[in-house]
């Protein structure tokens, strides 16, 4: 697909929640075909974005446009996947009850939606629990149950909010290697985490703080500016240079 363009494009993005100022004036993009992070403290505004994005923020300031239309854009409903942090699928309803129906509701033909609920399944390893009821199924396989929703209509740009939250080591690792091959096949996921090891793991970085981003980099770009040992001290390195930019140097701790 197009790689050389941009997935997402914020330009002044603001948002007020509360009626207070979340995000005042951040510009932001994000390439396609790549798996971008979307990384900083709890509170720091990844879901205010993130729900900027896919459209579903009130009281947005500023141009935000995803695959080449505006955020929210009906012509997007399909080709964008979202995933909150609570999963939101049907509990009273098995796994591949829950897939049909958000394969309907991304406009499947019934012919091609059984293989697509199949393939979702495969995604997110929940072979073996298709006819379990969801609200019997353990957190992280709930959770992987709303990711095989979004994948379900195959969407070019993927947009999770904390996938690997509450997963043990074994399943972060293969979710974020299923996030690999995604984007191998030439989708766009932007990922958010506070998991500062998961940075590692993405082609770039979106690292944000109050609203406001503090770095847009490679996680070598980011390991090499800071001349930090690993991102979460990078992470912290780039915020003490920003409090106090003479006190800490260049390339310092
Ligand atoms: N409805 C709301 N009204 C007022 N403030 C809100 C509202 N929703 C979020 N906020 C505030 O906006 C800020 C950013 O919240 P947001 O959920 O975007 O952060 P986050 O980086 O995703 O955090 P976390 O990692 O904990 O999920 C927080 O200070 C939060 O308290």
């Amino acid at each position: 697909m197009r790689n050389n363009d941009s997935a997402v494009r914020a330009r002044n993005l603001r948002v007020e929640r509360g009626g207070r100022s979340i995000i005042d004036g951040l510009d932001v993009e994000v390439p396609a075909g790549q798996v971008v992070g979307l990384l900083g403290p709890s509170g720091s505004g990844k879901t205010t974005l993130l729900r900027a994005i896919v459209g579903v923020q009130a009281r947005v300031g500023g141009a935000v446009t995803v695959l080449g239309e505006p955020a929210g854009a009906p012509g997007l409903r399909r080709r964008v996947g979202y995933v909150t942090q609570a999963a939101s699928v049907y509990t009273d309803l098995t796994v591949l009850q829950n897939l049909r129906y958000f394969a309907r509701l991304a406009g499947l033909p019934r012919a091609g939606a059984e293989a697509a609920v199949r393939r979702a399944v495969a995604a997110v390893d929940l072979g073996g629990h298709e006819k379990q009821r969801v609200g019997t199924l353990s957190g992280g396989e709930r959770s992987r149950v709303s990711l095989a929703a979004a994948l379900v209509g195959d969407p070019e740009l993927l947009v999770l909010d904390e996938p690997t939250v509450g997963l043990d080591p074994v399943l972060r690792r293969d979710l974020w290697a299923m996030f690999r091959r995604l984007a191998r096949e030439g989708r766009t996921l932007l990922v958010s985490s506070h998991v500062m090891d998961e940075a590692t793991q993405c082609d770039r970085l979106l690292l944000l703080r109050d609203g406001s981003l503090v770095a847009d980099v490679t996680p070598d770009e980011l390991l090499a500016t800071t001349g930090a040992p690993d991102a979460e001290r990078a992470f912290l390195a780039l915020i003490e240079q920003q409090a106090s930019p003479t006190a800490t140097g260049e390339g310092t701790r």
